[in-house]
């Protein structure tokens, strides 16, 4: 019997749908349980400290970084954002199911880090679909869309270095086939 992968790493561009789909699959599934990241992002309507995110400012990010507190971080579109270290191994530690939702660049740092992680990545069912989803959500202004939209563009082309990748055509598909990807279902 194969061991049951345990750091489970979702990714994709900004806009596709990554939040959506672990929001959909923890109403049923909380016992998986999904690191905070810490960010130096100014919250967006309805994101709370400690829930969505800890944010943080610049100067307590130098400090987690300094410190060697984050599991691997990266800078996004302007902001900084870190995966708390702690957490995810003391999870993994108690055998539970751990998902961290990070970009590219944090995906490739646990690759080295953790090579027993399996790396998801979730894909727009075309780049009008991206475009329409990261421009409909309405959360940021123009410019920060341009900046996501070119990261994207470096995202989707490293799409082989994952172990599998899901389309984001049905959030309730794609729920179920992470779940069964991580072993949960
Ligand atoms: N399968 C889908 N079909 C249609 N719309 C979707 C689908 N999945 C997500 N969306 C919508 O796309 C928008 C972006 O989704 P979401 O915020 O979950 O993306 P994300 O990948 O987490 O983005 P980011 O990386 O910027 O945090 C939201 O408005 C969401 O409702
Ligand atoms: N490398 C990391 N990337 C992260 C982390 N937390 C979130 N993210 C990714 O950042 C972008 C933008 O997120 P948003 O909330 O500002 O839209 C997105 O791709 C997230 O997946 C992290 O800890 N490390």
């Amino acid at each position: 019997m194969s061991e049951r992968p345990r750091l489970t790493v979702l990714s994709g561009p900004s806009g596709v749908g990554k939040s959506t789909v672990v929001a959909h699959m923890r109403k049923e599934h909380p016992e998986v349980w999904l690191s905070v990241s810490a960010t130096t992002r100014k919250p967006r309507p309805g994101e709370r400290h400690g829930v969505h995110y800890f944010f943080v400012t610049d100067d307590e990010m130098d400090k987690l970084i300094a410190n060697g507190e984050l599991l691997e971080w990266a800078e996004f579109a302007g902001n900084r954002y870190g995966t708390p270290r702690a957490a995810v191994l003391e999870r993994l530690e108690a055998g539970e199911p751990v998902l961290l939702e990070i970009d590219l660049q944090g995906a490739r740092q646990v690759r080295e880090s953790m090579p027993e992680a399996q790396l998801l990545f979730l894909a727009p069912p075309s780049w009008e679909e991206l475009v329409r989803r990261l421009t409909g959500r309405g959360t940021e202004p123009p410019e920060v869309i341009e900046r996501r939209l070119e990261a994207a563009k470096i995202e989707l082309a490293a799409e082989p270095e994952f172990d599998r990748t899901l389309v984001n055509t049905s959030v309730e598909d794609v729920a179920r086939e992470l779940l069964a990807l991580m072993d949960v279902v």
